[in-house]
C-alpha cells in the first residue's frame, strides 16, 4: 500500500479582487485534492462568485497565483482552463439550440479534436440523464434539465476540476436529489467545488467547508474534523457570518 499524497488539481494563493475602491476578495487561499468536493459557503456578497470567476480564468486578480493542475492559469489560461468544467450561477446556455448543437458548440470552444466529439456528447449526454433529449431545443425544457444541460456543458471535454456555482438555485426536490446523485457520480473522476446557500447540500455532498464573509475566509474545515469537535454547520455558520469580520 503507497501513503503518497493525493495529488492538488487546484491551488489557489493569496486572491483578491478590488472593484474600484471595494475589496470584494482579500487573501483567499484554498486547495483542492482530486476526488474531493470542496463546499463553499458565505451569505450573499461575501465573495463566493468573484472567486470563483477568478478561478475559472473569467475574471483578472488584482493580486494572487492560481495553478490548476500544475499549470499557472494566468500564465497559460488556455492550457489550464482545458482541465476545468464550469457552471456559472446563470448557465450560458442557448434556448434557440437543441441539446446535441449546443453541445457539440461547446466542444469546438473547449477545442476537443473532431472525431472525439460524437462519444463525448453521448457519453456527457448519459452521466447528466439526458440521453434522449439531443434533438430537443433547450428553451422547452424544464429548469431542471436546463440544469442538466449546464452540467454536461461543463463535462463535455472531461475536465479533472469542475466548479458548480449554486446549481440546485431553481430546483423542485426530485431535481434536487437527481442532481445530488450526479455529483456523486461525477466525485468519481473528478475535484468538484461546489457553492451553495444550502447548508444540507454542503453536509451531504462535501468532504471539506469554506466559509466566506465579506471577501474573507473565516472558516476551513473538514466535515469529518466538525463533526469530531461536535461543532453544527448551521451553528458556526450563523457565528461566523453574523459579525463583522476586523479588519488585519
Ligand atoms: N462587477 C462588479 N462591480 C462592482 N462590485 C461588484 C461586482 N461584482 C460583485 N461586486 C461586489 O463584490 C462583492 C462580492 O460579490 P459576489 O457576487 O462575489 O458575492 P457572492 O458571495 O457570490 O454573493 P451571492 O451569494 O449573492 O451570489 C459584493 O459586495 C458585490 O456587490
Amino acid at each position: 500500500m503507497t501513503n503518497e499524497p493525493v495529488p492538488l488539481t487546484l491551488s489557489a494563493k493569496h486572491l483578491q479582487r478590488n472593484y474600484g475602491n471595494h475589496q470584494a476578495v482579500q487573501n483567499i487561499t484554498l486547495e483542492l485534492r482530486r476526488g474531493e468536493v470542496l463546499g463553499l459557503l458565505g451569505p450573499n456578497g461575501a465573495g463566493k462568485t468573484t472567486t470563483l470567476r477568478m478561478i475559472t480564468g473569467n475574471l483578472a486578480p488584482s493580486a494572487g497565483s492560481i495553478e490548476i493542475c500544475g499549470v499557472d492559469l494566468l500564465n497559460n489560461p488556455r492550457e489550464a482552463k482545458a482541465y476545468l468544467g464550469y457552471l456559472p450561477e446563470m448557465p450560458p446556455l442557448y434556448f434557440d439550440m437543441t441539446v446535441d448543437e449546443y453541445l457539440r458548440f461547446v466542444a469546438r470552444l473547449h477545442r476537443v479534436e473532431k472525431q472525439r466529439i460524437p462519444h463525448l456528447l453521448e457519453s456527457s449526454k448519459i452521466r447528466c440523464g439526458l440521453p434522449d433529449r439531443g434533438r430537443q431545443l433547450i428553451g422547452t425544457l424544464s429548469k431542471g434539465l436546463q440544469q442538466r444541460v449546464g452540467i454536461a456543458q461543463a463535462i463535455i471535454h472531461e475536465p479533472d476540476v469542475i466548479i458548480l456555482d449554486e446549481p440546485t438555485v431553481g430546483l423542485d426536490p426530485n431535481q434536487m436529489r437527481e442532481l445530488r446523485e450526479l455529483i456523486q457520480d461525477l466525485r468519481k473522476s473528478c475535484s468538484i467545488i461546489l457553492s451553495t446557500h444550502i447548508l444540507s447540500e454542503v453536509e451531504w455532498a462535501c468532504d471539506r467547508v469554506h466559509i466566506m464573509h465579506e471577501g474573507r475566509m473565516v472558516l476551513s474545515e473538514t466535515l469529518a474534523g466538525l463533526k469530531q469537535k461536535g461543532i453544527n454547520l448551521e451553528t458556526v455558520f450563523t457565528q461566523l457570518t453574523q459579525q463583522t469580520v476586523p479588519v488585519q
